[in-house]
């Protein structure tokens, strides 16, 4: 069986970087900002206990990061992005157990009325929402460092969203303490530039035409298990009684 013949048609070199960025943004389309769910939160349309789900699913996604974050590590052979992307690790995790983004998660799903034991033992998380999650977790164990890195992509759409979350939560659901909020205003200061500089890492490390269009197909993978979480999540909340 001889190979199939290559079409002159199709490019075989690497992307100018500009048309590469923009192959990776033009998947914001596909993010989470629009879902329907997401929709319902911003307007103020979502009960507590629709928040309370919300809040103890996220929590699942939030508390795996960090073995994402590792998985990616480990799977890089590059000291100087190793030593990096091991500041998302700490950030998460915080230095100790008191601080963190996952502490402050916790504090989130508190104010919107839950207990910690509840949260942590993860009674409240869905399956499509553990399977979405976990795998994100296995698709960052499998590829390689570079398509990890890219599938995280998802937070240069993030920045507008979550500005416009903490506003439309203080708005639409006054009931919730201000300290609940402390996970998206710690989020804010960080997220666009690591944002940033992932681009900038993807770009230097995705050098063929076969690493770019692994890179976009990673983060259009990342957008659907963001959307799936979301489309579970919204599932259930049609069978909570009103
Ligand atoms: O609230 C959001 O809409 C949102 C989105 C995303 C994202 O786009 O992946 C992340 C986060 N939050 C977030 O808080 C977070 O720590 C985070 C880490 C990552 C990642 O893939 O490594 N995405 C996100």
């Amino acid at each position: 069986m001889g190979s199939a013949p290559t079409d002159p048609d199709t490019p075989t070199g690497p992307m100018p970087a500009a048309d590469f960025v923009a192959a990776l943004r033009d998947l914001s389309d596909r993010y989470w900002d629009r879902h329907p769910f997401h929709l319902r939160l911003h307007e103020g349309r979502l009960t507590k206990p629709e928040l309370q789900l919300w809040a103890a699913n996220r929590w699942y996604y939030q508390r795996c990061l960090p073995q994402k974050d590792a998985a990616i590590i480990a799977n890089c052979p590059l000291p100087e992005v190793r030593r990096h992307w091991l500041d998302r690790i700490v950030y998460h995790d915080g230095r100790d157990a008191g601080d963190g983004g996952a502490r402050n998660w916790l504090r989130l799903a508190e104010a919107v009325g839950l207990d910690r034991a509840e949260v942590l033992d993860e009674r409240h998380v869905l399956p499509g929402v553990r399977f979405a999650v976990d795998a994100y977790v296995n698709f960052a164990r499998a590829r390689s460092w570079q398509e990890g890195v890219a599938s995280g992509l998802t937070e240069m759409f993030s920045p507008g969203l979550m500005r416009r979350r903490l506003a439309d939560m203080r708005e639409h659901y006054p009931w919730i303490g201000e300290e609940g909020f402390a996970y998206f205003t710690s989020r804010l200061a960080v997220v666009a530039g690591e944002g940033r500089s992932t681009v900038d890492i993807v770009v230097q490390h995705c050098g063929t035409r076969e690493q770019q269009e692994a890179a976009v197909a990673a983060l259009a993978f990342k957008c659907d298990v963001l959307r799936a979480i979301l489309d579970s999540i919204d599932y259930a909340c049609h069978q909570i009684a009103p």
